[in-house]
Order: structure tokens, then sequence, then C-alpha cells
């Protein structure tokens, strides 16, 4: 039986489950990419401003020795700008580092240092102008040209720590962009997957639906006809005698039953197998059809009984002749199993409302009548004997 929760609802949560994973992982990673793009972004930046930083303190150098040499104030003004670029610039490299804690202790030794050198500057500029370019305090402080020496290392080793944070991040970038490319595939590959198996599953819900509906249409057929005839069964045949009957009585007309078992046919079993016996069940069957009348009603009751409704008759003998019309088409000889065989056909006869007016009644009048005829001898038709002050006629 087909089971709605195991084969839909679950299976349905479980690829549900299994994409939002899939996809969560996705969007972690490329969260996880943009984020490092940024970082790297930033120590790209730090590692400019270092340069620039770098660029004002040569520039300072450069142009107080120039202004110490030749006292012309365009030098002056470079050097006091240089100073001006250096603070500027560190306090922007300050804010850009805010997450490289690493960084600070070498930076905070630049600031110093650098400190100290303008100081050292300023001090031997004033001595130049006050005491002339041969002061003897001047060749002891112009001795300590470390510093700047110091300054560059200290830069160059904060450079390196970014050259490493970079290094870093970019095999992370590396690590996570295959990630990435690795679990869309995979998502692309599960999501096809998915509808293959989903296109597959609906086909085979498809199928089973049809082969369902057609076995039901199947079963519903089998409740109302024959298997073996394919005529309609004893209940389809006293549902339509119990509307006909209601029909009747409304529009006042008139019908028959003919209620006929089969004479001789038990021989037939018996020499030749119940094999042979069904094929004279059917060879009757088409018998029965051939001579009666398309819009008459033909059933098997069970065993070698069958029973017919004959619309609309004008009289007794037009029934009389119709009847032995049957017993001709079933006289007929035929063959079973290589060999000849022969029926026949005891019919009895009741007829609507003459006989009775429901239809228990006109099948048990038609039965009885049937027992007469073979009582009689078989092979013949005889009516129903209808009781007293039931002979109504339209
Ligand atoms: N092959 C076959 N035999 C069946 C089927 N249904 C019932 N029978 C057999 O049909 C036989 C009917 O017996 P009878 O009605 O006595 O047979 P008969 O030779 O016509 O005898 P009378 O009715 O007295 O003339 C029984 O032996 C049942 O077993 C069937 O579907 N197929």
């Amino acid at each position: 039986m087909f089971n709605y929760k195991k084969q839909i609802l679950i299976p349905l949560l479980v690829v549900a489950l299994i994409l939002s994973a899939a996809m969560a992982t996705l969007f972690f990673s490329a969260y996880r990419l943009i984020e490092l793009g940024r970082v790297g972004d930033k120590v790209e930046n730090a590692r400019y401003q270092i340069i620039t930083l770098q660029k004002s303190l040569v520039e300072a150098e450069t142009s107080r020795r120039g202004y110490l040499l030749t006292y012309s104030l365009v030098f002056a003004g470079s050097y006091d700008q240089s100073i001006q670029d250096f603070a500027q610039t560190y306090d922007q490299l300050l804010t850009h580092l805010k997450d490289f804690p690493e960084l600070q202790t070498e930076l905070t030794q630049v600031k110093t240092l650098t400190g100290a050198n303008y100081d050292q500057m300023k001090f031997v500029s004033q001595i130049q102008q006050t005491d002339g370019s041969y002061s003897p305090h001047l060749s002891s402080l112009r001795k300590d040209t470390s510093i700047m020496g110091q300054i560059n290392a200290h830069l160059k080793n904060a450079d390196i720590l970014l050259l490493n944070k970079k290094t870093s991040i970019d095999q992370e970038i590396s690590h996570s962009l295959k990630a990435t490319i690795l679990g869309s595939i995979l998502l692309v590959v599960l999501i096809v997957v998915v509808l293959v198996i989903g296109y597959r599953k609906t086909i085979n819900l498809f199928e089973i639906t049809v082969k369902s509906k057609s076995m039901a249409e199947a079963m519903s057929h089998d409740a109302h006809y024959d298997v073996l005839t394919d005529l309609p069964n004893r209940r389809q045949f006293e549902t339509y005698l119990n509307r006909l009957i209601s029909l009747a009585r409304r529009n006042k007309e008139s019908f028959a039953i003919f209620y006929m078992d089969l004479d001789g046919f038990k021989n037939i079993n018996d020499q030749y197998g119940h094999d042979a016996g069904d094929e004279a069940l059917v060879f009757a069957a088409n018998r029965f059809l051939d001579a009666l009348r398309q819009s008459d009603f033909i059933a098997r009751l069970g065993g070698d009984e069958f029973a017919a409704i004959i619309h609309r008759y004008r009289n007794r003998s037009e029934l009389t002749g119709l009847s032995n019309r049957v017993i001709r088409y079933i006289n007929k000889e035929f063959e079973v199993k290589g060999h000849k065989s022969q029926l026949g056909v005891s019919i009895g006869i009741a007829c609507y409302p003459a006989d009775a007016d429901d239809a228990d009644s006109l099948i048990r009048m038609a039965d009885l009548a049937m027992y007469e005829a073979k009582r009689a001898g078989k092979n013949r038709a005889e009516f129903a004997v209808a009781p007293e002050g039931n002979l109504i006629e339209y």
C-alpha cells in the first residue's frame, strides 16, 4: 500500500535538511571569503602606509640636511611638512592596524625613535643657527646616525609581519575558495541527484496510481461480471432487475425473464474435464448472445444457470418463439477438446407484472417454471403459472 509519510514526507524532509546544510556551509564559506578579502585589503593598505611613513621620514631627513647645508627656507619648509606628514600617516597607520596588535611594539619603537630623531634635528638646527655650522657641539651630535637605521629596521619588521599575515590570509583564501568551489559542485550534483530521484519517484507514483486505478477498475469489473464468460453476474442481474421493475412500474411496461439451465452440461465436465466444461459454458454464453436481441440483458447466475431479460414483448407467443430460437441455438453442435458435443437448455419464463411484481418473486417463478421444463423432459420452455388474481397484463 502507498505510504505517503514513508515515501514522500520523510525523503522530502531528509533532502531539505541535506540541501539546507549544504547551502548553509556554502553561505558560510562565501562569507568567510569576503571577510578574508577585507582583512587582506587592510594588510595591503597598512603596507602602503608603512612605505608612506618611510617616505616622509626620508624626506624630513633629506630636507633637514639641505637646510643645514644651504640655510634655504625651501628645505626648512619641506622638513616641517615631512614631520607633519609623518604624524598624520602614523595616526592613520595606527587606526588601520587596530586588528594587528602584534605590530604595536614595532610602531611604538618607530614613534619613539622618530621623536628622538626630530628632537635631535631641531636641536642641531638651533645650534647651527646660533653657533654656526662649525660649532663643536655639532660634531658630537651628528655622530648618532644609527637612529634612522633602527627606525628602518623596525619598519621592515612591521612589514615582514604584515607580509606573513598576507601570506597566511592568501593561503586561507585559496583553501576557502577550493572548499567553496567543491561545495558548489557538490551542491549542483546533489540538486541533480535530487531532481533525478524526484523525477523517478514521481514516475513511480504515477505508475502506482495508474496501476491501482486499473486494478480498482478490474476489481470493480470482477465484482459485477462473470470472469469466465464476461456476462453480468447474479448480483448485477438482480440490481438491473430491481431498477427495471421500478421503471416498468412507473411507465406501465411489461417484460419477461428467461431462467435458463443447461441440459447435459455435467456430462461434458465428467467426460472431458473441467476445462472442457468451461469452454462449453463460454460456447453457451455466446449462443445466448447470438439468439437474443442486443437490447436484452443476459447474465450468468452461476454454474450452468443463465438468465435473460426480454424487454417489451408483444405477447406470449412472441416469448415462445424467442425461447425456441434460444433452444435451437444452444442445440447446435460444437467441439470441445477435439470432441463433438451438444447441449440442451431448459427455460422457465416469468412475466412482469403478470406473474409477480417484485424481483425475488419473479426470479422464483421463473426458476420454478424452469424446473417444470426439466421435469417435462428438458430442452424446452415453460411459462410460470401465476398465482390467482395476479394476472395483470399491460
Ligand atoms: N467446468 C465448470 N463446471 C461448473 C462450473 N460451475 C458449476 N459447474 C459444474 O456444473 C455442473 C452442473 O450440474 P448440473 O446442473 O446437474 O448439470 P446438468 O448435466 O446440466 O444436469 P441438469 O441440470 O439436471 O440437466 C456441476 O457438476 C458443477 O460442478 C464452472 O464454472 N465450470
